[in-house]
């Protein structure tokens, strides 16, 4: 690599000795853990008196040395306006695990030591070559002028130890490298592995505080920055260290007076690049962050183009577009003058330093104090001198910028889930049953603990019934089917599923064979049909994959596609209709059997045809299972067997629906007589019953509390009608006093305020 390249880099890793600020990350949940590092997505763009200032600042210093210094004048360009405010102070940078990266870096120990010898010895020979090179010109300057069958024996023996020398050179240069990049390839994947897990085991909390983005860097760029570190430190560190050292007592032996001046000259020069490098690093930060906004703008039209096209704004878009990118181009072209111009001056500063060593080392031939050898191993290894100065400059930004990667990678692995995602009981299947109470929960989000969503919510869910929640936007509803899957912790109060605190339950149990889940925006993966639907249990045959399909509605519409259930869904189910996509999601989610099933508005995205597709196979889908219901609109749940109002985090009323949920053919028919998948408990009384029984509708259709002192269990198969005259069960295997605990646990009808914990 040519000298002033080097040199360029060396001063541009100085630029980055210090780690960019970052606006603060608020984590666990107000800044345990900083996630600090800079994202590599494009900064806010400073404002631009700021940029102006801060490029002068450095751009002054080395148009002085330019001696250009009319640019300077922008200097003077008054400060930030006091209105600015003041940026967030960034968080401090995680000091960083070195017993933990040990563990990554162990089982690499062999080929890593096999890598510092063979690095050591490369250096210890580029040491030796400019000796002998000397050597060898010294041979020829004295036979050259002689017979030729002379020269060619004298000169055979240096050249030989010096082409061995080369070819030995050569061979561990490789080896270092080779093993380098096998080692730091095994870390860095390890890590990466590592990561995947460790963020994969974090709780949903975590990633509401967390960009995906920033953790995404955290995996590619930051391992990708501290694996090239590392393997810089490793080779480049060791190989420049030794080569200065060695290559100065070398200068010093051959002449001690052109070594003197060689350390007066050197460090001038290298200081000097460091600080135009310095400025060119800034112009070239400038235009990276440049293009990296007229990406963000092609990329948001491009990945919006429907929007884009349905708006008539595609010259718009374009214009913005063209705009971004003669920008960028600006400051690009600026920075490629910068470069040519410190490349014009760096060549001719270093070519004047060979000049002066051949000057002053002239004159010193001339009073015999060096032979002409002397003076060419002189002006080899002060270029090796320079060459590994440089690199050591390099180093220095690049360790320091590895070490700040490497920390935040590692504070991340270090992280423990505050909700694991395995461990405590799981009931037995034969005894599930899927009784659900929520008992005076309340709840704030981790990352808004301020705000109160729930408060004081009771509701219970009785086997095998489906139980709708109504209420305004905003009012909890999801929130409710966010701690029933525990992707959080109640603030306050239990839930328990048959009897049992969900939170003693093993979550991953819990998640992966109980509960079955459907969203109004259902997410499938880019891969096959076949495969988003085993999603839903990985294990699962080929024909329980067809029977989910079947029992979702989804059989039909799979097979008409030319390529079946191999028909990729495209990125995120692009290439199916919506819903379609919602019954691919409804088969994933019923391919574990699920004995208790949510369903979060699943039809609300959907046209009023697509809609009636889906409620089919969702009424199919919750035959013989607790459905937890969740909409808008009270008129799209009149089917559920119980309606509860959600108003401000509370349950303000429970009304019963027509409670008639459709069979699907092969499914048994939900009648009075019990549920399915509780019948052989019939006769069970049950201990986990809460308080409080059913009790006949008043006439306003609501239900009421039973009198006081109700039989804690009514017994099973306790049938009653509802409003619409059809019959249907409360409860399979007890009596339902869920719902009315539902009204009575805020106080009928009253609506309270949410608090402001
Ligand atoms: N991850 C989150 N972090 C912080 N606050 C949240 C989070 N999710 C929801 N909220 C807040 O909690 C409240 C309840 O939200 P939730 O999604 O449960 O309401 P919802 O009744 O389901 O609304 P919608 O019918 O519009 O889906 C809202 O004020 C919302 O802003």
């Amino acid at each position: 690599m040519p000298l002033p390249v080097l040199l360029l880099r060396a001063a541009g890793a100085w630029t980055r000795l210090r780690p960019p600020s970052v606006p603060g990350r608020s984590f666990r949940y107000g800044g345990r853990l900083g996630l600090a590092g800079p994202p590599r997505l494009p900064p806010a763009p400073p404002a631009p008196r700021r940029l102006l200032l801060a490029g002068s600042a450095t751009g002054c210093v080395v148009l002085g040395l330019l001696r250009t210094a009319a640019h300077c004048q922008e200097a003077t360009v008054p400060a930030v306006p006091p209105a600015a405010p003041e940026p967030p102070e960034s968080p401090p940078e995680p000091p960083f695990d070195w017993p933990l990266f040990w563990t990554f870096l162990r089982p690499q120990l062999l080929a890593l030591s096999a890598a510092v010898v063979l690095a050591l010895g490369a250096a210890l020979l580029n040491v030796r070559i400019p000796v002998l090179l000397g050597q060898l010109v010294n041979v020829v300057a004295r036979c050259a002028r002689g017979h030729v069958s002379t020269y060619l024996r004298e000169v055979r023996r240096p050249a030989l130890r010096l082409l061995a020398v080369y070819c030995l050179q050569g061979l561990m240069t490789f080896g270092y490298i080779a093993l380098l990049a096998r080692v730091g390839e095994q870390v860095a994947g390890n890590m990466r592995k590592a990561l995947f897990s460790a963020l994969l085991r974090q709780e949903v909390a975590f990633f509401d505080a967390t960009r995906t983005g920033q953790l995404v860097t955290r995996l590619t760029a930051d391992i990708q920055e501290f694996k090239s570190s590392f393997k810089l430190a490793i080779s480049q560190g060791l190989r420049s260290g030794t080569q200065t050292a060695g290559c100065f007592v070398s200068l010093y032996l051959l002449s001690p007076k052109l070594t003197g001046l060689l350390l007066v000259a050197l460090p001038v020069l290298v200081s000097a690049g460091a600080f135009i490098g310095a400025f060119l690093r800034s112009l070239s930060r400038q235009a990276q962050e440049q293009v990296a906004k007229a990406t963000v703008v092609a990329d948001e039209a491009l990945g919006n183009v429907r929007t884009v096209r349905a708006f008539a704004m595609e010259e718009q878009q374009a214009g913005l577009f063209r705009a971004e990118v003669d920008r960028a181009g600006h400051l690009s072209e600026q920075l490629g003058f910068g470069i040519a111009a410190f490349q014009g001056l760096s060549n001719l500063a270093l070519n004047g330093i060979v000049l002066g060593t051949i000057f002053v080392g002239g004159s010193l031939m001339a009073g015999d104090e060096l032979s002409p050898g002397d003076l060419m191993s002189f002006l080899v290894a002060s270029q090796t001198v320079q060459r590994s100065m440089a690199n050591i400059s390099i180093l220095m930004g690049q360790v320091v910028r590895g070490l700040s990667a490497g920390a935040r990678v590692f504070e991340l692995l270090r992280l423990e889930p505050l909700v694991p995602l395995q461990g405590g009981i799981s009931i037995p299947a034969h005894s599930l049953r899927g009784h659900i109470c929520f008992n005076h929960v309340s709840f704030s989000y981790p990352t808004r603990p301020g705000y109160r969503v729930l408060e004081d919510f009771s509701l219970t869910l009785p086997p095998c019934q489906t139980v709708a929640i109504v209420g305004p936007s905003g009012g909890g509803k999801s929130t409710v089917a966010a701690l029933l899957e525990r992707f959080y912790e109640p603030t306050a109060g239990t839930i328990t599923l048959d009897g049992h605190d969900i939170a003693s339950l093993d979550p991953s149990w819990l998640r992966g064979q109980v509960i079955g889940f459907i969203s109004q925006e259902p997410v499938l993966f880019g891969t096959t049909i076949m495969e988003n639907i085993r999603f839903g249990k990985p294990g699962a045959s080929d024909a329980e994959v067809y029977e989910a399909a079947r029992l979702a509605d989804a059989d039909g519409f799979i097979r008409s596609f030319p390529e079946g259930y191999d028909t990729i869904v495209g990125e995120r189910g692009t290439a199916l209709s919506g819903g379609q996509k919602q019954r691919i999601a409804i088969a994933r989610a019923l391919l574990k059997d699920p004995a208790v099933l949510i369903l979060d508005e699943a039809t609300s995205a959907l046209d009023a045809q697509a809609e009636r597709a889906v409620q089919e196979a969702l009424d199919r889908a919750a035959a013989g299972r607790t459905v937890l219901l969740i909409a808008h609109r009270l008129s799209t749940v009149q089917d559920a067997h119980l309606i509860a109002v959600l108003a401000q985090g509370r349950v303000v009323e429970v009304r019963r629906g027509a409670g008639r949920g459709r069979a699907a053919p092969g499914r048994p028919q939900v009648t009075p007589s019990g549920c399915p998948r509780c019948l052989h408990r019939q006769g069970l009384t049950s201990s986990w019953c809460d308080g409080g029984v059913s009790t006949p509708s008043s006439s306003d259709g609501r239900l009421r509390r039973g009198p006081e002192g109700s039989p804690r269990c009514s017994p099973i198969n306790r049938g009653w009608k509802a409003d619409g005259g059809l019959p249907f069960v409360v409860g399979c295997c007890e009596g339902s006093s869920g719902p009315l605990e539902g009204a009575l646990g805020t106080g009928e009808g009253a609506g309270p305020g949410r608090g402001r914990g």
